[in-house]
């Protein structure tokens, strides 16, 4: 088992957060996490990297279960790409190193690194679509590369877990495309990790996201193959809109009528 949350409930200020969750991910699938803004899915995943502990309930991640397992070293095994995480990244800092640096899971390289590090770290580049980036400063690349060479270095670990939060947002539609088709290449590919992609817009999850779990209001609302949430009925409940779903290109687009949400 990749992930077992049990009965979680994460409470803050009297409020509860994340109410009474279960959730089992099992090696071989791919998941996706959905939710409209404040549902609970930051929460969700603190608990499961251990940065937050649950009110109630246990986690094990990895077949380790919190409370009895050194955190830190399971760390290594959980990739986590977010936007924050981008922004403590030294402005100067070259893709290449910045790519390379996870193998240590740090920001900057301190320990000494090898000829085949280096190598490893233009493959993962390669791999991703960004070798042309090696020499380039971190915040001087576009929203889509840095993504592209960010999701390199989360790899370059070797995580048996990938958490890929919201990678899309700020992109424009051909950077979310080629981003979008790299996770799928990813997911396609032997002995690499599990995902975990969280989003708000359906129109992202890739055939290659095998079960959806649908959280609102800190609620589970349904965990489910992909393709038994993706219907009208589903998500029209789910949004609390009457939306109409479609699938073309392998892909599930919504539709509704926007007259429905004016204030
Ligand atoms: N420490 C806290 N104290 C009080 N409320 C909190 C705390 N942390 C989160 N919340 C609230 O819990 C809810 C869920 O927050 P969370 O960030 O997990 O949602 P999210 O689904 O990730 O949202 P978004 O998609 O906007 O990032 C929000 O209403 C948020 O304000």
């Amino acid at each position: 088992m990749v992930i077992s949350v049990s009965n979680a409930s994460y409470i803050r200020s009297g409020l509860k957060i994340l109410s009474n969750i279960h959730w089992s991910v099992r090696s071989g699938e791919h998941w996706c996490l959905l939710g409209l803004n404040g549902s609970g899915k930051t929460t969700l995943l603190n608990l499961i990297c251990g940065y937050l502990w649950p009110s109630k309930g246990t986690i094990s991640v990895l077949g380790h279960r919190y409370g009895t397992v050194d955190l830190r070293e399971l760390r290594k095994q959980i990739g986590w790409v977010s936007s924050s995480f981008q922004e403590r990244i030294p402005k100067s800092e070259v893709a290449e190193k910045v790519v390379l640096s996870g193998k240590f899971a740090s920001i900057g390289i301190y320990e000494p690194f090898t000829f085949e590090d280096m190598e490893e770290a233009k493959d993962l580049m390669s791999f991703l679509g960004c070798r042309h980036l090696v020499n380039r400063a971190f915040q001087t690349l576009s929203q889509g590369e840095k993504q592209r060479v960010v999701i390199a270095r989360a790899l370059m670990a070797k995580p048996k877990l990938l958490i890929l939060d919201e990678p899309c947002t700020g992109l424009d539609i051909i950077a979310r495309e080629q981003v979008l088709y790299t996770i799928e290449q990813i997911a396609s590919q032997k002995d690499m990790p599990t995902l975990i992609y969280v989003t708000h817009h359906i129109e992202e999850l890739l055939p290659c996201f095998s079960h959806t779990f649908l959280l609102k209001e800190g609620k589970t609302f349904l965990q489910e193959k992909t393709e038994h949430v993706m219907d009208s009925k589903t998500l029209s409940a789910f949004f609390d809109l009457p939306i109409e779903v479609e699938k073309k290109h392998h892909r599930y687009w919504i539709t509704f009528e926007s007259k429905i949400l004016s204030p």
